[in-house]
């Protein structure tokens, strides 16, 4: 449904992106992360057709990004990472305007969007805090059911309760099929709506990873605390995956040599022993840290 290849965009500061290629199919929420000024509100323009590479191509729906962009546009819908308003309107009237350039027949759906993120559609746009303004961006991006969307920061300014509604919104159009790409910082956003993630890093694509594959890769951390030295001893003299030891203190680090540790661990007077799966924040952060492309 969405196809980069290739894309390259270089500024005059030498930044931008270089040789991004990855494929978001029909029906897949594609979350896209990477560290502040990677290049994901670039990619982003490339695919809205606000930008035209230098090189390689942005195709949606089999049609040309940057020369079918007028007709794309309405079967895509989209929130800007900064939402530029009409100031002197309110939200009814922003929300109208943008409906009316939609082509949107059925405005059932968009009451009731509005009804959901709970915010007074009367009030002047000039008037509304950030987290108001983000819930119009949203209503307008969702509101003409496009079988596209495409959102940059979805979820920046929302305060928790905000940002679950947001997440059982994007669960529920995924359910009626949508395609849909997110770029965002929260990762457990991230974790808990889509499919797969791509990781940018300086307008390089470091890394294209399932999250389900990323959930049965993920370790297992056993925080144990012993009542002897002697017991820390043997547990670094085994073949586990020690991490960090302070005093009576140890944690262990394992994926799936379970027996191993409960060996170990068997011969070794326990005080207490908690065990935790490793965050999927960790996982990704350590992508983030890569300096090379990941295959
Ligand atoms: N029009 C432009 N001219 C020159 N440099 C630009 C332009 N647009 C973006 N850049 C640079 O390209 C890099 C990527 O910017 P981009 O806004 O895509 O990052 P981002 O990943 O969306 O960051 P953030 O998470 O902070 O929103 C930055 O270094 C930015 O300064």
């Amino acid at each position: 449904m969405i196809s980069v290849n290739g894309l390259t965009k270089k500024f005059p500061n030498g930044k931008g992106l270089f040789d991004l290629t990855f494929d978001v199919q029909k029906g897949e929420v594609f979350g896209y992360i990477g560290p502040n000024g990677a290049g994901k509100s670039t990619t982003i323009r490339h695919l809205m057709g606000f930008m035209k590479a230098n090189r390689g191509t942005v195709a949606i729906n089999g049609r040309d990004a940057w020369a079918d962009a007028p007709e794309l546009k309405r079967q895509i819908g989209y929130l800007p990472g900064e939402m530029a308003f009409m100031e002197g309107m309110n939200g009814q009237q922003f929300l109208a305007l943008i409906g009316n350039m939609q082509g949107m027949k059925d405005k059932a759906f968009r009451d009731e969007l509005i009804d959901r993120f709970q915010f007074d559609v009367k009030t002047p746009i000039r008037k509304m805090s950030k987290g108001m303004k983000q819930k119009v961006g949203i209503v307008a991006a969702f509101m003409h059911d496009p079988d596209i969307l495409i959102l940059d920061e979805p979820t920046s300014g929302l305060d928790p309760l905000m940002q679950k509604l947001f997440i059982d919104l994007v669960l529920e159009e995924k359910q009626k099929g949508k395609t849909i790409l997110m770029s965002s910082h929260s990762f457990q956003e991230i974790e808990r709506t889509c499919d797969r993630a791509g990781i940018i890093k300086d307008g390089v694509l470091v890394a294209v990873k399932d999250i389900s594959h990323l959930r049965r890769v993920q370790r297992r951390i056993f925080d144990v605390r012993v009542k002897e030295e002697t017991d820390i001893n043997q547990i670094i003299k085994s073949d586990l995956d020690v991490q960090n030891t302070d005093h009576l203190n140890i944690q262990i680090v394992v994926q799936g040599n379970y027996r191993q540790v409960f060996q170990v661990l068997s011969g070794c007077n326990i005080d207490h022993m908690a065990i935790r799966s490793e965050e999927l924040e960790d996982l990704f952060m350590n992508f983030y840290d890569r300096k090379e492309p990941v295959k």
